[in-house]
C-alpha cells in the first residue's frame, strides 16, 4: 500500500503516555492507516521522526478545549482515538480548568465529528468512571455490568464520567451524507510502563531515601493495574472492530486490563523498583490509618495555604489515600468477546520492559547529577 491510499487516524493527546505508546502500535500493527495525526496541546518532535514508507507521523499542535483546533484537526480523517486529558487527582489544575480539557473538549471531538463526518471515535475512559468511591466499597473482580455505588467528588472522576456519557449517548448519530457516528468508551485500570509519570516520582522519592520505601497501605487492598502497551493494543482492535461491527462496539463500554497481578497500589509497583534495589519497609502500614489521613488532610491545608505563591501538589492528600485504601480489581471477557482482545504483551514481558526502563532513568539519574556516597543504602 503506498502512503496517502489509507485510512486517516488522528489520536488526541498523542505526545502522551498513553498517546505515544498508541501512535508506536498503530504504525507497528495496523496496516490500513496512511496518516496518523498526532494531535496534542504539547507536541514531542520526536514522533515525527516515526514516519515510514507506509505511514505519516504528522504532529499537529492544538487544544482540543478550542473547537476550531479540533475542526481542522479532523477535516479529512476517519477515526479518532481520543486520549487528550487532564489527568490530574492532586490539585496541579483548577477544577475548571480540568472540566474545560475534560468535557468541553470531549464535546468539542464529538461535534467536529459530526460536522467533519468522522463516523468513528474511540474514547479513553478510566476505571475511575466506576470508582473506587471515597466510602471505602471494594469493587473486588468487578465487571462492565457490576453494580457499584458510584460517587463522584472530585473532579478528575466527574470529568471523566461525564465525558464518557457524552461520547456514549453520541452513539448513532446520524450525520451528512447519511452517515452515522459509532462510539465506544475503553475503561483502562491504574497504567503502567514505560514513561510512566508517577512512577518516575515514585522512584525518586526512593532514591532520597536510600531506596527504601515505607509501606503505608495494607498489602490485602488489591489495585488493578494495567501495562501500557496492551491498553495501546486494545484501542487499536476496538478502532479496527468499531469499523467492522458497529452495532456490537457502538455504544458499549469495556474495562481494560491484563494478566498484571492483582497487588496493593504499592506491593504491584515494588514489582519493579526491587529489581532495582529498593526494598519496602514493613509487612503492615508503618503508621496508622488515622494518621495517615491527618497528613494527608495538612497537605490539603498547605495547598490551600500555599496556592497563591506555587502550586503545591503532594501525592498523599485525602482522595489519593482513600482511592489506594480501597480494592478495585476487574475480571471481564467483554471486549474478548466482542473484538477479540486479549493482551499483546504477557505479565514477565510487561514487567521486563518496565524494570529495563527504570533502570534507564537510574542511568539518567546518574548522568545527570552526582549521587553522592556510593552505596549510601538505608538498608545494608
Ligand atoms: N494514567 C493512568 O493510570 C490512566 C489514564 N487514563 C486515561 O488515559 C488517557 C491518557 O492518560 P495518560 O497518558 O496517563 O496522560 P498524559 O497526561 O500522559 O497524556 C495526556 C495527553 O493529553 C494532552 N492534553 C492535555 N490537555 C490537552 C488539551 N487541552 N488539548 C490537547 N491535548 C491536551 C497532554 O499534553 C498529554 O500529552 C487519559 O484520557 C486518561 O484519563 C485512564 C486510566 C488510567
Ligand atoms: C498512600 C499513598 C500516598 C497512595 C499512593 C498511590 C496513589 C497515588 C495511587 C493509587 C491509585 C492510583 C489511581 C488509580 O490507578 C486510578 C487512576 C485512574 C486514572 O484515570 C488516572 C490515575 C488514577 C487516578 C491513579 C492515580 C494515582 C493513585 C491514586
Amino acid at each position: 500500500m503506498t502512503a496517502g491510499s489509507g485510512q486517516v487516524y488522528v489520536v488526541t493527546g498523542g505526545c502522551g503516555f498513553l498517546g505515544s505508546h498508541l501512535v508506536r502500535m498503530l504504525l507497528e500493527h495496523e496496516k490500513n492507516i496512511s496518516e496518523i495525526r498526532v494531535f496534542d496541546l504539547h507536541l514531542d518532535e520526536s514522533l515525527r521522526s516515526l514516519s515510514n514508507n507506509r505511514v505519516r507521523v504528522r504532529l499537529i499542535s492544538g487544544d482540543i478545549s478550542h473547537l476550531d483546533d479540533v475542526r481542522e484537526a479532523l477535516h479529512g480523517s476517519h477515526l479518532v482515538i481520543h486520549t487528550a486529558s487532564l489527568v490530574d487527582v492532586w490539585g496541579r489544575v483548577p477544577a475548571s480548568k480540568i472540566n474545560e480539557v475534560n468535557v468541553t473538549g470531549t464535546e468539542n471531538v464529538l461535534q467536529a465529528c459530526k460536522e467533519e463526518g468522522v463516523q468513528y471515535l474511540v474514547y479513553t475512559s478510566s476505571m475511575e468512571v466506576v470508582g473506587p468511591n471515597i466510602h471505602g466499597d471494594h469493587f473486588y473482580r468487578g465487571n462492565e455490568e457490576t453494580e457499584y455505588r458510584i460517587y463522584h467528588k472530585e473532579p478528575y472522576p466527574l470529568s471523566k464520567a461525564k465525558a464518557e456519557k457524552l461520547v456514549l449517548e453520541a452513539n448513532g448519530t446520524k450525520m451528512k451524507g447519511g452517515k452515522m457516528l459509532y462510539t465506544c468508551s475503553l475503561r483502562p485500570t491504574g497504567i503502567y510502563g514505560e514513561g510512566h509519570e508517577l512512577m518516575k516520582k515514585f522512584h525518586r522519592q526512593g532514591l532520597r531515601t536510600g531506596r527504601c520505601m515505607f509501606r503505608a497501605i495494607p498489602p490485602a487492598i488489591e489495585h488493578g493495574r494495567v501495562y501500557v502497551g496492551n491498553v495501546a493494543w486494545m484501542h487499536l482492535l476496538a478502532a479496527r472492530q468499531l469499523q467492522i461491527h458497529p452495532s456490537t462496539l457502538g455504544g458499549q463500554v469495556y474495562f481494560c486490563y491484563d494478566s498484571s497481578p492483582y497487588k496493593s497500589y504499592e506491593d504491584f509497583n515494588m514489582e519493579f523498583l526491587s529489581a532495582c534495589g529498593f526494598k519496602m519497609i514493613g509487612s503492615r502500614p508503618l503508621v496508622p490509618y488515622f494518621l495517615l489521613y491527618l497528613l494527608a488532610l495538612l497537605n490539603t491545608l498547605l495547598q490551600w495555604v500555599l496556592h497563591r505563591f506555587f502550586i503545591y501538589a503532594p501525592i498523599l492528600n485525602p482522595y489519593t489515600l482513600a482511592v489506594a485504601s480501597t480494592t478495585f480489581t476487574v475480571q471481564t471477557d467483554k471486549a474478548e468477546k466482542h473484538f477479540g482482545y486479549r493482551p499483546l504483551y504477557a505479565w514477565e514481558e510487561a514487567k521486563k520492559r518496565t524494570i529495563t526502563w527504570i533502570k534507564s532513568l537510574e542511568v539518567r539519574e546518574k548522568d545527570l547529577k552526582d549521587v553522592g556516597a556510593k552505596g549510601n543504602y538505608c538498608c545494608n
